[in-house]
């Protein structure tokens, strides 16, 4: 298992000066801290994200994905440790590093009484961008992201994926230089999560850099070609994806085995769930159900 962050291996959005130890992270965290009372969320983690590439940021539930990110974003202050984006402290230079990024939190708060069209506008005006240059990448996104039929529909009328969507759109509008995503792909149906990977790919082709958390471990594996494995607070491995996938013949296998997860087998317990082993026989009527099965049904 790999830590490293300079050998590039290929895929989207290369740098060649990289492994010359070029250009500085992206993202650079050094003792990183949180506690919610007695709950150590993020115990203190050492990450170096390259700059120009596809991250996946995975762990577990309440491995610390969410507290991590919204600490480099500056969307949530550290107990201790100290967080550089694009060359920027975020806790002492955060306008220099909020004008060069863009978020896609958790629990997306949105300005539910403003059509698609209007929040990114105001979007736009926030970021300082000119009225022309707004209304063209507002175009050109909603048009891209599939919403220009929905421009004109209240926010909050928007499904689940609509609003990933339209929060994709105002994250992206001012082309920021690092992208943060916390579950971009949630309550996202196959076809928006297509085109939300087209337009991320075309990002990340750029030399922009991407970090997203997710637990869909096929999904990372196919887009991103550097990982951060997180458990427990901790980060267990970060670097390329093929160093941290290791002989392992997935990232599903490393990473549970990372996660120490592999010798588990909760759902053993479980034996009254479900039917028998080997093709239960369906139950009818209300009598009592036979559980001739012993070693559960579900491995
Ligand atoms: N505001 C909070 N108050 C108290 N505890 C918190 C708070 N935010 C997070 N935690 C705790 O910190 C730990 C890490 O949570 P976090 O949301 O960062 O994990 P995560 O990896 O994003 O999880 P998930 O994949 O389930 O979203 C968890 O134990 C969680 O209960």
């Amino acid at each position: 298992m790999a830590d490293t962050t300079t050998d590039r291996q290929d895929g989207p959005g290369g740098r060649p000066d990289e492994a010359a130890g070029g250009p500085a992270p992206a993202v650079r965290v050094e003792g990183l801290w949180k506690r919610f009372g007695e709950q150590i969320a993020v115990g203190g983690i050492d990450l170096s994200l390259p700059a120009g590439r596809f991250i996946g940021l995975v762990g577990p539930n309440g491995a610390g994905k969410t507290t991590t990110l919204s600490m480099v974003t500056g969307l949530l202050r550290p107990d201790q440790g100290t967080v550089e984006v694009a060359g920027h402290d975020v806790w002492r230079d955060p306008a220099a590093v909020k004008s060069r990024i863009g978020v896609l939190p958790e629990g997306l708060r949105l300005f539910e009484r403003l059509s698609g069209r209007e929040l990114l506008g105001y979007t736009g005006r926030l970021r300082g961008l000119d009225g022309a240059e707004t209304d063209q990448r507002a175009t050109q996104l909603l048009d891209v992201l599939d919403l220009a039929g929905a421009r004109h529909k209240l926010v909050v009328d928007y499904s689940t994926g609509m609003r990933k969507k339209i929060g994709l759109a105002a994250a992206l509008l001012h082309n920021p230089e690092v992208l943060f995503l916390d579950e971009p792909f949630e309550g996202v149906d196959p076809v928006s999560a297509q085109t939300i990977r087209g337009v991320l790919e075309r990002y990340t082709s750029s030399g922009a850099t991407v970090v997203f958390s997710s637990h869909v471990m096929e999904l990372v594996e196919s887009l991103c070609d550097w990982v951060a494995v997180m458990a427990a607070g901790r980060v267990r491995a970060q670097g390329p994806l093929t160093e941290v996938r290791g002989d392992a013949p997935s990232l599903q296998s490393a990473f549970l085995e990372l996660v120490g997860a592999r010798d588990r087998d909760a759902a053993g317990s479980l034996d009254w769930l479900g039917g028998s082993a080997g093709g239960a026989a369906p139950r009818t009527g209300s009598g009592p159900r036979t559980d001739s099965n012993t070693d559960g049904g579900a491995r």
